[in-house]
Order: structure tokens, then sequence, then C-alpha cells
């Protein structure tokens, strides 16, 4: 098995339906990483103890997504020097706002990168392009990536040009 080069953690269960976008995309670049649950409220010494070892484990980037007060990523990355990608979670209450706010408003010096509410896939595709700095096979990819959905959407703006709207608008 390959050493896992992106840590991917969530607060809860609950957060799984949107997290596995990001597996999905690292799945698609045959990137390795890890995955599971760790609570900076609920599982404080985890947290750490998961923070602190990172590094050493070999993990190259750490994406984590909460809701509600999502101080995970925030606390991931006061620990460690790997840089942290954070994933706001959309729960029922203020739509996921509260955790974006939670995520982008960090104090200077402990920066965390966050993607929109819910995008766990970009998070994955970040973490792919910062590998891709080092690894020129996932740059590689990360360009095919790019190409791929430019031509989908030059393919949807030529059907546009030529059929026209679409009759059910
Ligand atoms: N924001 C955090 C943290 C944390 O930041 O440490 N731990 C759990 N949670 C979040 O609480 C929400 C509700 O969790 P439950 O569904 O388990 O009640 C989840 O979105 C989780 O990420």
């Amino acid at each position: 098995m390959q050493q896992p080069l992106v840590g991917i953690i969530m607060g809860s269960d609950s957060d799984l339906p949107v997290m596995q976008e990001a597996a999905k995309i690292l799945d698609e670049f045959a990137i390795a990483y890890e995955i599971t649950i760790v609570s900076a409220h609920r599982t404080p010494q985890r947290m750490f103890d998961y923070a602190q070892t990172a590094e050493q484990r070999g993990l190259e980037v750490v994406i984590a997504g909460a809701g509600g007060a999502a101080h995970l990523p925030g606390m991931v990355a006061a620990i460690t020097a790997l840089p942290v990608i954070g994933v706001p979670v959309k729960t029922s209450s203020l739509q996921g706002l509260d955790s974006l706010l939670s995520i982008v408003q960090m104090p200077a010096g402990v920066p965390v990168a966050s993607v929109a509410i819910n995008n766990a896939k970009n998070a994955g595709l970040l973490a792919a392009q910062i590998l891709g700095v080092k690894l020129p096979a996932v740059r590689q990819q990360v360009n095919a990536y790019k190409k791929a959905l430019e031509q989908m959407v030059l393919e949807k703006a030529t059907k546009l040009e030529t059929e026209g709207l679409p009759s059910t608008l």
C-alpha cells in the first residue's frame, strides 16, 4: 500500500457525504490518503495527537471538514506546519455560513485555506495542486483535469450556440 500523502479528517460521520468528494478526487488522481473522524471539540486529545504526528507519519496536506462551530481545521493548523485545507460543512441551522466564517476568520499567523461551503471536491483538487508542486505526475493530472473541464464547457457552449435554448426553458 502507498504511503498516504493527504489526511482527510472530519468532525463527525455526519460530514461524510460531503467529505467523500475529496476522497473521490484523490482516488481519481491515484493519490494515497487516509480518512478518519477527529473532533477538536469531542476528541481533543485525538485531534492534538493527529495533528502533532501528521508530518512524521508522512502526510503532506491535511483536509479538515467540519460543520457548525468548525474549529477543527484551525486547531489542526495551530499544531502542524503542514498546509490545512478547511471544508465548511453545511448544517441545518445556519446553512454553513457559521462553518465558513469559523474557518476563514483565522488570526494572523495561523492560516487555513478554505474552500466554499460543502465543496470538498475543490479541497481534493487543491491538495493535488499542492502536491503537484513537487510531483510532476500529479501536476500533469491536474493539467489534464483542467483541459477536460475546458473541453466540457466548450462543448456546452457549442451546443447552446447551435441548438438554441432548450424547449423546457
Ligand atoms: N465542528 C465540529 C467539530 C470541531 O470543530 O472539532 N467537531 C464536530 N463538529 C461538527 O459538528 C457537526 C454536527 O455533528 P453531529 O452530526 O455528530 O452532531 C458536524 O458537522 C461536525 O463536523
